[in-house]
């Protein structure tokens, strides 16, 4: 069976201070793409050995894939053993900040929970997700956004009916997660950058891990300041821990014209796609 896989960006992520197990407390809006993986399942029976591929040769195909971890847990929790096939057909760029590999475990507990005949609940799948990672609950959860608290963990369904044109924009490097997170508490914001919400009506949009982020790599704040300066753009924001910034326009065409803007500015390493909210 095939299954789409999609990508996230938070329309804004709150951080209310460290926690003891080292995590941080987050309120966080997340939002599906219409961009996506392809995440291909079979299970085979007989045997227990499972083949993974996946077309980005940058992710790692062991026991650390996120989708690998995902069949490993539900392996676990139901007793079903089996042999298996995945393939990862990725258009999400990993470590951008896009949830590509929350989504692709979320995508293979949902799917190997289907082709095994359901035996969990929702509420198991979305447990185990949060045992997986912090961002795989809220894609378990077939709705176009959802609230993230706790470490993002805990995840409740809203009623999010815009299809947002946007514009992804990421440049040639991946900013770890924990980095960032680490960061925050002594990060100051730089001069002359937006870091204050950014009014909309689908909320106030804006992100504390931008003031880590940004003190390293200057890049994104010059993008933001320039984004913004766009007259099509509505507003630009970071997603997650990066390094992935994305522009929400009126119209799909003024996406379309962000992007060619975007490629113009950045160069041609950057890699600039348009899409929609809601999948
Ligand atoms: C930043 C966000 C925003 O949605 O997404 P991405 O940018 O990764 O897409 C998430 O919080 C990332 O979620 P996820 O990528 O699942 O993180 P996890 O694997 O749970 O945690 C990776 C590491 O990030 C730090 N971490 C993560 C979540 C959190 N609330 N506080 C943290 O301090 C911890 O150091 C943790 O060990
Ligand atoms: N199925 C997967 N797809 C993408 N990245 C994966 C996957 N499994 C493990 N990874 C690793 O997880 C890291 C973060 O992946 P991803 O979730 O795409 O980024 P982010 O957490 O920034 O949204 C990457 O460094 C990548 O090597």
């Amino acid at each position: 069976m095939t299954f789409h896989s999609p990508a996230k960006i938070n329309l804004w992520l709150r951080i209310l201070g460290k926690r003891p197990d080292g995590f941080h407390e987050v309120q966080t809006r997340l939002c599906r793409l219409a961009l996506g993986d392809t995440v291909e399942i079979e299970m085979r029976g007989a045997g227990t050995d499972v083949s993974l591929s996946c077309s980005d040769p940058t992710v790692p195909l062991d026991e650390s894939n996120l989708a690998m971890k995902a069949l490993r847990a539900f392996e676990k929790c139901t007793g079903k053993q089996s042999s298996w096939r995945i393939h990862l057909e990725k258009k999400i760029p990993a470590g951008a900040g896009l949830g590509g590999g929350s989504s692709n475990a979320a995508t293979v507990l949902k799917g190997a929970n289907e082709l095994a005949g359901r035996p969990l609940s929702l509420e198991k799948l979305i447990e185990l997700g949060g045992q997986i990672g912090s961002d795989v609950p809220c894609f378990i959860l077939d709705q176009p956004a959802a609230d993230g608290a706790g470490r993002g963990e805990q995840v409740t369904p809203v009623d999010f009916p815009w299809q947002l044109p946007l514009v992804l924009i990421k440049p040639p490097f991946p900013i770890p997660t924990p980095w960032a997170y680490k960061r925050w508490a002594e990060s100051k914001e730089l001069p002359g950058v937006l870091y204050a919400p950014q009014i909309c009506p689908w909320g106030a949009m804006s992100n504390d891990l931008e003031r880590p982020v940004y003190e390293k790599y200057v890049l994104l704040p010059t993008l933001k300041t320039w984004l913004l300066e766009q007259p099509e753009v509505h507003a630009a924001l970071m997603s997650g821990s990066g390094s992935t910034m994305f522009a929400i326009t009126e119209t799909h065409a003024q996406a379309a014209e962000i992007a060619a803007k975007a490629r113009e500015f950045c160069g041609e390493t950057a890699w600039v796609q348009a899409t929609q909210t809601g999948a």
